[in-house]
């Protein structure tokens, strides 16, 4: 396994997402002292959406400027802005509606409602992220990215797991996992209800500097042991994810159980 990835086991799921949601202020802390500004990533599903409800009962969160982290998803669902499946109407209620968020900073995919088709949230997703990373390397003389790179710089980029080994809305044998060339990819017939959905493609997710992959339960036990076994990406989408500096497995002991005992450094 290459040397940027590491497995950290928690004993549940409640230490799970409160010791992510430390990692993640402190993260955010280390990078706004340096640069100013911050970009995280988030993600939808269970431990993903529970960090950020630790986060919001953290009382060191008050450490971070809120107004200065640049938010993007890696997928959500192509559904009614108002409907509960959204993943940004859910880190909305967790955290970005309490914590004095810049909204011009918080960036959507559109919702069913609000653009004419799939294709149309798919457009104005890629020109968000263009326009922001042309932005970046247009006002920062530190720049990281290169003048023609296709999306801004992404700090941390958070991902949840599914059971089938999905990350973001990229699902195993679809089309999504196999797509290249572009940044975000429309799905349609998801295994996962809803059907339709948009997402970060793996190259748009691999530009991070740190991926962190969330997961806990015994049903994500099989897709964690794969996913850390180099299986091939378009099966087990998860074990494609690759951060330019880091790759954190954050999970909880049951979706360890397949981990061999070796690769596990443990949180407790
Ligand atoms: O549908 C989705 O599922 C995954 C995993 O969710 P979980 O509830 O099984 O933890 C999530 O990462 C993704 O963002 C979401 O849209």
């Amino acid at each position: 396994m290459s040397g940027n990835v590491r497995i950290t086991v928690h004993p549940s799921f409640d230490v799970l997402a409160a010791t992510t949601a430390a990692r993640l202020i402190t993260r955010l802390l280390d990078v706004q002292s340096e640069r100013g500004e911050a970009t995280v990533v988030l993600t939808g599903g269970s431990v993903g959406i529970a960090t950020l409800k630790a986060i919001a009962d953290s009382p060191a969160r008050l450490s971070v400027d809120w107004a200065k982290v640049n938010f993007w998803f890696g997928d959500d669902r192509f559904v009614d802005a108002a409907s509960p499946e959204r993943n940004v109407g859910q880190a909305t209620a967790a955290l970005l509606g309490s914590v004095g968020v810049d909204p011009a900073r918080v960036h959507v995919m559109a919702a069913s409602d609000e653009v004419a088709d799939l294709e149309a949230a798919v457009a104005d997703y890629q020109g968000q992220l263009a326009a922001a990373a042309r932005l970046e390397w247009e006002n920062d003389d530190d720049a990281t990215t290169s003048g023609d790179a296709k999306v801004p710089r992404f700090d941390v980029l958070l991902l949840g797991l599914g059971p089938d080994a999905h990350i973001a809305s990229l699902f195993p044998d679809m089309a999504g996992i196999r797509t290249q060339g572009v940044t975000v990819v429309g799905v349609t017939n998801s295994p996962k209800p809803p059907p339709s959905r948009v997402s970060l493609t793996l190259e748009a997710i691999n530009t991070a500097q740190e991926i962190w992959i969330v997961a806990a339960g015994a049903d994500k036990a099989a897709a964690v042991g794969l996913g850390l076994a180099g299986a091939n990406p378009v099966q087990v989408p998860a074990s494609g994810a690759r951060g330019v500096n880091k790759t954190l497995w954050l999970i909880d002991q049951e979706a360890a159980a397949k981990v061999p005992e070796q690769l596990i450094r443990r949180e407790n």
